[in-house]
Order: C-alpha cells, then structure tokens, then sequence
C-alpha cells in the first residue's frame, strides 16, 4: 500500500477505511466523511475498535497497526526547518553517522548552570523474561522527548507501559529487566546528576500521624543540604508548601484509615511536595491523580504545570483518563498502546490526527476518553464474542 508523504505509516487509506467497507465493497468509489460518521457505536462494538489484532471480517481490511511517531514529531525532527542552535548543529557535525533523530532533532541546551532539562530517547526497548518465548517486549522501540518548561503526559490502556516507559526514563527498571535504545540528557548519554530528578510514585507513603507541617519540615530537614541553614531549609518547606496551595492545611494531620486528616487530593500534594523540596529539575509522576475526583485532579495537575512554567522544569507524569480541563493543561501527549506509540506530538494536534486517520472526536467528547477507547483492544475479544452471539440470534 502506497503511503502519502505527510501521513503516519498506519494511517488505513480513506479507500481502506471499515467505514467505507461498511457502504459499499468497491475500491473505486470515493466517499467523504463528518464528524457524526464515526461515532461510538453501541449497536455495532466492534466498529469501536480499530486496532484490534483479530478485528471481525468488515475492518479486516485495516493495515496492521505499525504504530510509530506521528506527523507532528516528524514535522519536528526535520532538521531544515529546525532552528537549532549553533552549539547544537556542531554535534550533529561531531556525529555524522548518526541517523537517529533524538539526536537530530531536540532542541537542548548545554549549558551546566541554571538551564533546564531536555530529555530526550530513542527507539527505547524494555523486555522481561517470558516462560514460553524467552523474553517479552513490553516497550517496543519508543522515541519522544519533553522540554523545560513542559508537562509530558504519558497515557494508554492499562498495562500498555506507562509506568515502565516512567521507570525507564527515571533509570528506575526492575532488575530482571533489560533494555534497549538512548536515553539522552540534554543531548548526551549521560546519568541524571544527583537531585536534578525526583519521582513521585502512585502510593503516598506518609506518616500518618504528622501534621502536613511536620512532614514537610522534618522532609526538608533530611534532603537539603548541610549548607542550608536550619532557617533556610524552613523557608524553604514553607514556600513549596505554598507552591502546592497547601498553607491552609499546614497543621491539618495527615490521617490514614483510622484518623482522618486530609483528603486524597491533598495528600498527593504533600507527596509532590516532598519531592519537589530540593527543585529537582526534572519531576516524573506516576498516576499523579489516580484516586482523585476530577475538580482534585485538576487543582493538582494545574499546581504542576504552573511550577512547570514558572521554574522551567521538565515534568513526565503518566495519566489514566484525565477530564478535559485536566488533559489541556499539557503540552505534550505520548499515547501509547501495546507497548508502542500510537501518537507523540502536542495535545492540540492529537484531534487531527485522530481525524486524519478516520477517527476525529467530537466536539462534545472528551477527547482522552476518545484517543484511549480507540486504541484499546483488551476487550476486542469479549467484543468479538458478543456480536458472534448477536449475530447468532439473527439481530
Ligand atoms: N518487571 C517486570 N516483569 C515482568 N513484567 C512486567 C514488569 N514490569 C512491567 N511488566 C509488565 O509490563 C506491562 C506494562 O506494565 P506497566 O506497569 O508499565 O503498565 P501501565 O500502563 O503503567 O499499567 P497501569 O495503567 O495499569 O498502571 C504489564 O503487562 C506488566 O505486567
């Protein structure tokens, strides 16, 4: 099948479509399509789920989803139309055998002072022992990058790699893990410098029985350094306390199931504080709203990217489903399915793309909810199973 230039490799033709399979079988005939086309369709599941691995005889027809970078970041890591700056062209000069195009392409700055972090990697493999086949792939050939100043969000179905792909870029793999591929720090191998990166995990792990007060202070008190004063390690854990909106529950307990203390918002916040004691410059965040209402999810993930902009610090969070509100606040989306990308490219280019490839979201959706139900295939074969039965009934 012939590709057009600008089009993602799995993009299914328009003459190719399922939707077009469904009204007429001629190849030769064109047909157009509106937003209302491709809705989710109860009466007809299976038109629901184009990536499915074994999809029912009318979208057979689908390529077979070689899902890789999208338009966007190719757009991107075109080299002519990149501005890149001088320090940077001379080490493509230094690396002319070099065909990938993290390399190529990020943008980063070398300095060693103040300046933020470009992350960046490169065809990322991750594989764990399998009993039958050896070794299974569980992150297959990723590439994406995240600027100072940005929120990447890191999202896809349940067990598609989110927090692997979080743990590979942090340098946080299990040990009978192995991996594969570069992960670039503002351009060059190297390992994040102690205290430029801290990770937030999905549990908080706090003491019960402290104030939020206490926690951070004594937090503080442990992590900064000698050089810090007493009252400039204080300062400090009442300004991140600000930062994370928390001043009014300073010396709210935190509680655990038997004392109540703060809400589950809130005790995200007294996590992400914790790690953002020391301004590490690079904050990844591991399901940094899961458990949260969506009006908690959003005050969080707002904190955040405000500290994101205002300090210059690169953010990696992974994310289940956030609310609209919540998922514009990014800046970069990678949506992963499977282990690979379906998408890498900024939030507002992700409905085009989708639309692009047959597949747009409208305008009353939630684009989130609309990007993961059409990438997930873990129920393809419940599906399947359901429209045989139907079927089987004469419906
Ligand atoms: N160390 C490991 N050994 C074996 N399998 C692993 C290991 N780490 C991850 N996996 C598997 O890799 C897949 C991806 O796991 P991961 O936790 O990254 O997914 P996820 O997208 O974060 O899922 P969720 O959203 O449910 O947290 C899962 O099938 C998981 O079982």
């Amino acid at each position: 099948m012939e590709l057009q230039d600008n089009v993602p490799r799995w993009t299914p033709s328009p003459n190719r479509s399922p939707h077009r399979r469904q009204e007429s079988e001629t190849d030769n005939e064109s047909v157009t399509y509106s937003q209302d086309d491709i809705p989710f369709n109860n009466n007809n599941p299976t038109k629901n789920f184009p990536f499915s691995n074994s999809p029912p005889p009318h979208i057979a027809t689908i390529e077979a989803p070689s899902l890789r970078v999208d338009s966007e970041i190719k757009r991107f890591l075109e080299m002519e139309k990149y501005e890149a700056p001088p320090i940077f062209r001379e080490e493509i000069k230094g690396n002319s055998t070099t065909t990938g195009f993290a390399y190529e392409v990020v943008p980063f700055n070398t300095g060693g002072g103040n300046e933020g972090i470009y992350l960046t990697w490169k065809d990322l493999w991750v594989t764990v022992p399998d009993k039958k086949t050896g070794r299974r792939a569980i992150l297959q050939g990723l590439t994406g990058y995240v600027q100072p100043g940005q929120v990447l969000a890191i999202m896809g179905p349940s067990g598609c790699g989110k927090s692997t792909l979080l743990d590979t870029l942090a340098g946080r793999l299990d040990s009978n893990t192995r991996q594969t591929g570069e992960i670039l720090v503002n351009g060059r191998r190297q390992a994040l410098a102690f205290g430029t990166s801290a990770y937030v995990t999905q549990d908080d792990t706090l003491m019960t029985t402290l104030t939020v007060r206490e926690a951070i202070y004594y937090s503080a008190q442990l992590q900064l350094p000698d050089s810090m004063s007493r009252s400039e390690k204080k300062e400090r854990a009442e300004a991140t306390i600000r930062e994370m909106g928390l001043q009014d529950a300073m010396n709210t307990r935190i509680g655990g199931w038997s004392v109540k203390g703060l809400s589950g918002g809130q005790k995200r916040r007294v996590s992400i504080c914790i790690e953002i004691l020391t301004r590490p410059k690079l904050l990844f965040l591991d399901e940094p709203t899961s458990g949260l209402d969506s009006a908690a999810s959003y005050h969080v993930m707002n904190r955040i990217v405000q500290l994101a902009k205002q300090d210059g610090r690169t953010v990696v969070a992974s994310i289940h489903q956030p609310s609209s509100e919540v998922f514009e606040l990014f800046h970069n989306l990678c949506l992963l399915s499977s282990g690979r990308t379906v998408y890498f490219g900024s939030i507002s280019a992700a409905n085009e793309f989708f639309a692009l490839n047959g597949f747009p979201c409208t305008t009353m959706r939630n684009p989130s909810d609309h990007y993961l139900r059409t990438i997930n295939k873990d129920f393809d074969a419940m599906l399947a199973v359901v429209v045989a039965v139907l079927d089987g009934c004469g419906t």
